[in-house]
């Protein structure tokens, strides 16, 4: 491979979405690597922010329904101008809620038990928020989750098995939630594979997408997917404690929520003030009380780049992104024990790379130190997330030979090995 930096710079020169860095706020001297735990900011979102800001100024309550984005519709219109991300009709998306509320709303909603399937299956790699929340609906509903929460195992401790899902795909099974792409190796599952296979056994079946929305293209739709949740403050760039989102397929429209709020409501009906809740017939029937506004409105802004760039072209670029970075990191850096642990092929490589080393704590601030912001995630774990919207190949290559430098002077001795607060 070549490894010069002007190899970099070309690549850069070639790149069709190099004009959208131009959008973000993007510290001076600073390489950010960890858009997959926290999107930067853009000029669009910000103004989004700002509209919002002044919409409530000018209107005031009127502001629900007057000024160029009406908040009573808003949530609605965000689900239809994410729906292209996924794969989803703009009906069966709503911006709502957070990861974790929704993830709650859902399994709620879809997690039905009788007498025959009473065990919802998950993995042992998913993050630990979502694990929280099915063990806590199954206690709910009155199982112990030691024995109705069933996880798949790992068989390298980084990556899951398609097989292995399908196998424990047992009669007794009743709903499954895994995540689309995992949080620590980058993994993408098979989603449309394991949702055909659920079907066949009768087996409801949803996914939390915070780790592969906005990083890759998802056909929810035509794949039958029953329900899905994530995040808009990674590679969605809504900002921190942005209002979440979720998909429920059309198919099961027409139901009551698990949770159900005076926001459920047919949007005809909610100023009727009746205490029987008449619930929308969309997507939109997963709400449940007012929407955080200004937490949604720089997802105004945010999501008009997506689709300007196009999902297609930003998953391209990021392929390119991740394959330079572990070609430079296999060259440059073999002498200094790292272990990729992402997968290394497309099909299943999402948008991040995990890096394994026993100095992983102090190596990630050693990195910090230089300006280029990875994640460290326990044990071992160096996340980078080279985001195709703001990332250039020349800052690949710059972190990988800072990455040298650091190990061949050893200059992370100067650090303890041992986590901050966060990272
Ligand atoms: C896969 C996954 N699920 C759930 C969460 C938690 O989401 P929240 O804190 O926004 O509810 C996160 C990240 O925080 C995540 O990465
Ligand atoms: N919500 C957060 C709040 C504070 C700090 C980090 C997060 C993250 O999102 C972490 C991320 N989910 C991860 O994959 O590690």
């Amino acid at each position: 491979m070549n490894t010069e930096k002007t190899y970099a710079n070309q690549l850069d020169q070639k790149d069709n979405l190099k004009d959208f860095r131009k959008e973000f706020y993007i510290s001076n001297g600073t390489i950010y690597l960890d858009g997959n735990s926290l999107g930067l900011l853009s000029m669009r979102a910000e103004q989004a922010v700002d509209d919002a800001v002044n919409a409530w100024k000018k209107y005031a309550i009127d502001g629900w329904t007057e000024g160029e984005h009406p908040w009573f519709y808003l949530s609605e219109k965000l689900g239809s101008m994410t729906a292209p991300l996924i794969g989803a009709k703009k009906d069966e998306v709503i911006v709502t809620g957070s990861t974790t509320t929704n993830m709650h709303q859902l399994v709620a909603s879809f997690y039905k038990p009788n007498n025959k399937k009473t065990k919802i299956l998950a993995d042992e790699l998913n993050f630990p928020s979502d694990i929280y929340a099915l063990k806590s609906q199954l206690k709910l509903k009155g199982y112990d989750p030691d024995e109705h929460l069933i996880q798949v195992k790992s068989r390298n401790g980084n990556t899951l098995e398609t097989e292995d899902i399908v196998k424990a795909m047992a009669d007794d099974v009743a709903l499954i939630v895994l995540p689309g792409v995992l949080y620590r190796s980058g993994q993408i599952l098979d989603m449309e594979r394991l949702t055909k296979e659920a079907h066949k056994r009768n087996i409801t079946i949803g996914f939390d997408l915070c780790h592969s929305i906005g990083a890759i293209p998802h056909q929810l739709s035509e794949w039958g997917v029953d329900f899905a949740f994530w995040c808009t403050y990674k590679h969605l760039n809504a900002g921190p404690g942005s209002v979440a989102g979720l998909y429920v397929n059309q198919k099961h429209f027409g139901n009551e929520p698990g949770l159900a709020g005076w926001f459920s409501s047919s949007k005809e009906k909610q100023f009727d003030m009746e205490h029987t809740l008449t619930p929308a017939e969309d997507a939109g029937a997963y709400q449940i009380g007012t929407p955080h506004l200004l937490s949604a409105a720089p997802l105004l802004g945010s999501l008009e780049i997506f689709n300007e760039a196009g999902i297609k072209q930003v998953r391209q670029k990021s392929l390119e992104l991740t394959h330079y970075l572990m070609e430079l990191i296999d060259s440059e850096l073999s002498d200094y024990n790292f272990t990729v642990v992402s997968p290394t092929d497309e099909v299943t490589r999402g948008g991040h790379i995990f890096l394994e080393h026993k100095e992983a704590a102090r190596i990630c601030k050693a990195l910090k130190a230089d300006g280029i912001v990875p994640d460290f995630r326990t044990p071992n774990g160096i996340r980078l997330a080279p985001v195709a919207l703001y990332n250039t190949f020349e800052e690949v290559w710059k972190t990988v030979h800072t990455l040298k430098q650091i190990m061949k002077e050893e200059r992370y001795k100067r650090y303890e090995n041992k986590r901050g607060v966060i990272a």
